[in-house]
């Protein structure tokens, strides 16, 4: 199977903290593959590694065999942050807009794309609302939206359901396996164990190191267990 992403001995310090530790991963084409960690273990960081944004100390990332950071790669990732990096005195419809033009997307191309990410978010109703009267669920789907403007190959997700009701959740999933589906990769990270189980593989992070990765099936199975939850602590014991 290809692979889509690739990490190796990646580590990273935030003053004497070790954050990430002696990091491999190998994300393959056209999975869903989930970071599953507790609120600290360093999530955030591998994935602002993975997109370039930060750098770090040691090791390698490749993304598509180019080494990161690439502007050139930029084009085929969509990244979506923890916190909702939009215009709040713009309306939804104005924020994409925007993301369109950055991107350099043609005037048809840019309304196709915008009808189209505002169905798959549940937003197109909202679209001239301006963003500062948005609910919290709503900011949520409208960065996913931007995420998703210029059809990326690669699809970064950070904790992207966080405030968003059971139902939406739901549907946002069955979006992403829709993407999937189209051959869109996506790597999301969650500390939810029934987002975890919804991946197609996962890795688990605790304390910047990843103590297991395989489908949540295999974790579960390994450690003859029922839940992700327990797997996740029996994995824990093990490396004490
Ligand atoms: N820019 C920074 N400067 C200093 N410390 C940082 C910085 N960014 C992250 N950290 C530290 O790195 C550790 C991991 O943070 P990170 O945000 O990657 O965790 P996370 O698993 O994404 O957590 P959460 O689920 O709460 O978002 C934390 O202890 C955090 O305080």
């Amino acid at each position: 199977m290809a692979s889509m992403i690739i990490v190796r001995k990646a580590a990273i310090s935030f003053g004497k903290e070790k954050v990430l530790k002696n990091i491999d991963l190998d994300v393959n084409e056209g999975e869903i593959f989930g970071l599953l960690g507790p609120s600290g273990s360093g999530k955030t960081t591998l994935v602002k590694m993975i997109t370039g944004i930060l750098e770090g100390d040691q090791g390698e990332i490749f993304i598509k065999d180019q080494k990161v950071p690439s502007l050139e790669l930029m084009k085929s990732i969509g990244y979506m942050a923890q916190s909702d990096a939009l215009y709040q005195e713009l309306t939804a419809k104005e924020n994409l807009e925007f993301i369109a033009a950055i991107y350099g997307l043609k005037r048809q191309e840019r309304k196709k794309a915008i009808q189209e990410v505002l169905e798959i978010v549940d937003l197109t109703d909202h679209m001239d609302k301006v963003v500062r009267d948005f609910s919290g669920g709503m900011k949520r789907r409208l960065s996913l939206a931007a995420s998703l403007m210029h059809k990326p190959d690669l699809l970064i997700l950070d904790e992207p359901t966080v405030g968003i009701d059971p139902v939406l959740r739901q549907s946002i999933w069955s979006e992403l396996r829709k993407l999937k589906n189209n051959g869109m990769t996506i790597l999301v990270t969650t500390h939810v164990m029934d987002e975890a189980e919804k991946c197609d593989r996962l890795a688990m992070l605790r304390d910047g190191y990843i103590i297991a990765c395989d489908t949540p099936e295999k974790l579960k199975e390994n450690q003859k267990v029922d839940s992700l939850e327990e797997a996740f602590l029996a994995y824990g014991r093990n490396e004490k």
